[in-house]
């Protein structure tokens, strides 16, 4: 059976940063083959803009598809399920779907769709990516223009009305495979930093929180998380069932008093959110136990992506090695060929990793 074609999902309130992430993406997919399904509610118009950022030629208006305004519990099976179908039916199928949910569709009844038999075995969901405006969230406010958010909610019929902003973005949060936190250049480096400690806090265990500045994350970090979301639906279950920690949504630790002193200027030219450098060693002796090792480096590291190649003692073959996240994933790939014969890893995180003690703990 061919392996199935990777989906993201991508949510977000309204003016969060979705589209700009997208495009970032969409400029950056090297070469990679990526499907674009938008919802048109949330997105009126915006899809020409994203085909003239995207300079890549193996972007094409093919590679944009709507699906309908319309609750997607009910429009499953004539929009959803068609719309995924023709993309997989293509001569030349993309190696990944990206799909942008309008502002307030919660997440969970789309990967739930992905359990449809008509496509579950042929398209799994990668992972949910919750990109969340960080300054409105450190303020207490969700998104950056509330009045804009009740508008498109009193436009649609299917969304109730009712449900406070906050209980939204924990619907959000919950379903969460991956969070951003987005406009980290209007937040004070310690706001920032907070609120990614309070997101990690409140989502769910081994979800990645990472900030950065109007939707900069590298491909490589974005897609290939291997999360198959529609297969564990039940640990992503919306709010409603635990109100305890409501209260905590209203008060976010302080961190007003240090945007509004003077104004932080944390986007300074070439400045990036993200590195990755590589390590390399000789051979090692035993893939499981060095499995296990790479497993804890990228714990005490909160490192968010390490893959190579490690040469084994007595085997001809490499063994490739892909972690997202502390899951690390090996196998016997090909021969080394003409490449020298050695351990070869790239790690991936949010700048300011401890190169000298990453590169000590991989070489032990
Ligand atoms: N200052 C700042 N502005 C940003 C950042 N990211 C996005 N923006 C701006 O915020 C606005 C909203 O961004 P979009 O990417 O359109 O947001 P969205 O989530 O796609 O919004 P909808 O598609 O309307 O739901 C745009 O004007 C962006 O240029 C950021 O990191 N910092």
């Amino acid at each position: 059976m061919p392996a199935k074609i990777p989906a993201t999902v991508v949510t977000g309130f309204l003016g969060a940063g979705k589209t700009t992430l997208i495009r970032n993406m969409l400029d950056n997919a090297q070469g990679k083959r990526i499907a674009l399904i938008i919802n048109e509610f949330g997105d009126l118009g915006v899809d020409g803009d994203i085909l003239k950022g995207c300079g890549d030629e193996t972007c094409t208006e093919d590679d944009i598809m709507e699906l309908s305004n319309g609750c997607i519990c009910c429009t499953v099976a004539e929009d959803f399920i068609p719309t995924i179908e023709k993309l997989l039916d293509r001569p030349n199928a993309p190696d990944h779907i990206v799909i942008e949910t309008s502002g307030l569709a919660l997440p969970q009844p789309l990967v739930r769709a992905f359990n449809w038999p008509q496509i579950s075995t042929r398209v799994t969901v990668d992972g949910v990516v919750t990109v969340v405006d960080g300054k409105a969230v450190s303020e207490g406010r969700f998104a950056h223009n509330v009045a804009a958010v009740d508008a498109q909610r009193a436009m649609d019929e299917n969304l109730d009305h009712e449900t406070p902003l906050s209980e939204l973005f924990e619907d959000q949060v919950a379903c969460a495979d991956m969070i951003v936190v987005n406009k980290t250049d209007l937040l004070g480096e310690d706001a920032a930093t907070d609120l990614v400690h309070k997101l990690k806090t409140d989502s769910r265990i081994g979800v990645q929180v990472v900030k950065t500045s109007m939707g900069k994350i590298p491909v490589d970090v974005l897609l290939g998380q291997g999360i198959g979301a529609e297969g564990d639906l039940d640990a992503r279950h919306e709010v409603h069932h635990h109100h305890h920690d409501h209260d905590k949504d209203h008060h976010h630790d302080g961190d007003h008093d240090d945007h509004d002193h003077h104004h932080h200027h944390h986007h300074e030219h070439g400045h990036d959110e993200f590195e990755s450098f590589v390590v390399t060693r000789g051979e090692i002796a035993d893939p499981k136990a060095f499995a296990e090792q790479v497993a804890d480096v990228i714990r005490t590291h909160d490192i968010l992506r390490l893959k190579g190649f490690a040469a084994v003692t007595g085997k001809p073959m490499r063994l490739t090695l892909q972690a997202v996240g502390p899951r690390v994933d090996t196998y016997f790939d090909q021969a080394f060929g003409s490449n020298p014969r050695e351990t070869r890893l790239v790690v991936i995180g949010q700048s300011g990793l401890d190169h000298a003690a990453i590169e000590a703990a991989l070489q032990k």
